[in-house]
């Protein structure tokens, strides 16, 4: 099995149970599947493509299939500001005429335009935002960043700045949910994998100091910056109120033609396991 994660800080918690045991003990992986990291629009293309069995995907890139499922509880959301995705704007944030959109993102992408749409009855023109880029030099007059980019303090001066987590947990009065474990069709041996998916994050979760001393000085932030980032910025638990905030995100991606209708976000059916179902 062919399994892709994110390649941002932010999934670090979910992987370290999957890779700390061999990188400490330098001994060659005992896993049965093989580990990759991407950006996350990528994942998804690659999990449509049939190149992943399962990967961490763009909450919103699961509604482009019905026959995706998600195979574990584990997942990227956050309760309130989440640091890693922001909207950077020149100008008030109702005047934006152009928006640049990360290309490392599909999720956030739609979540800035439902946030522009419903709180500022606005739908800028977008254009596209390069990975390889300085996102400040792009001339858009509102830029959506995510992941590692995103967290460091801009070096221009910007009229507002979003944390879409932030704007989204206070407008819904729900948490949100960025990435999901998902699996494509006709995939066997989900359910050990799930297991360990969900033991994964646990042990992640159980070890965030050593894992925010090892990462901080590789993203130039302090040891405890990366550890509030991971502890009380992100939230790695797919429960009711996440699965809440992401139908509420569904019918409003719908809404706006980003997403089709007739996918149901599944109801919670045990720790680890969700099977997915069309309306
Ligand atoms: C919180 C984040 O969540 C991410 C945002 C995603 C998106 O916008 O499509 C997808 C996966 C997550 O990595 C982040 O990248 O900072």
């Amino acid at each position: 099995m062919k399994v892709g994660a994110v390649s941002y800080l932010n999934t670090k918690p979910l992987v370290y149970g999957l890779t700390a045991i061999e990188s400490s003990t330098r001994e060659p992986s005992t896993r049965d599947f093989e580990l990759v990291f991407d950006l996350p629009s990528r994942l998804a293309d690659r999990l449509a493509r049939g190149e992943l069995d399962v990967a961490l995907i763009p909450s919103i890139e699961f509604f482009q299939n019905p026959s995706y499922s998600i195979i574990s509880d584990a997942c990227i959301g956050c309760r309130g500001p989440v640091f890693s995705v922001k909207l950077f704007s020149r100008v008030p944030v109702g005047k934006i005429r152009t928006l640049a959109l990360d290309e490392g993102s599909r999720t956030s992408a739609a979540l800035v335009q439902i946030l522009l749409k419903e709180r500022h009855g606005i739908s800028p023109q977008l254009l596209p935002l390069p990975i390889g880029s300085p996102w400040e030099e792009s001339p858009a007059d509102g830029i959506l960043v995510i992941g590692d980019r995103a967290m460091h303090p801009p070096k221009s001066q910007f009229a507002e700045i979003w944390d879409l987590g932030d704007v989204w947990c206070r407008w819904a009065e729900l948490p949100f949910v960025f990435a999901m474990w998902v699996a494509r069709p006709g995939i066997e041996g989900t359910d050990e994998l799930a297991a360990q998916l969900s033991a994964a994050r646990d042990q992640g979760l159980a070890n965030l100091p050593q894992i925010a001393a090892t990462e901080a000085p590789r993203y130039g932030l302090t040891t405890e910056q990366c550890l509030v980032y991971l502890r009380d910025n992100l939230h790695f638990y797919l429960h009711d109120r996440e699965l809440c905030g992401l139908r509420k995100f569904h019918e409003h991606a719908v809404r706006l033609g980003l997403a089709p209708a007739g996918v149901a976000v599944p109801a919670l059916a045990g720790a680890a396991r969700i099977n997915t179902g069309t309306t």
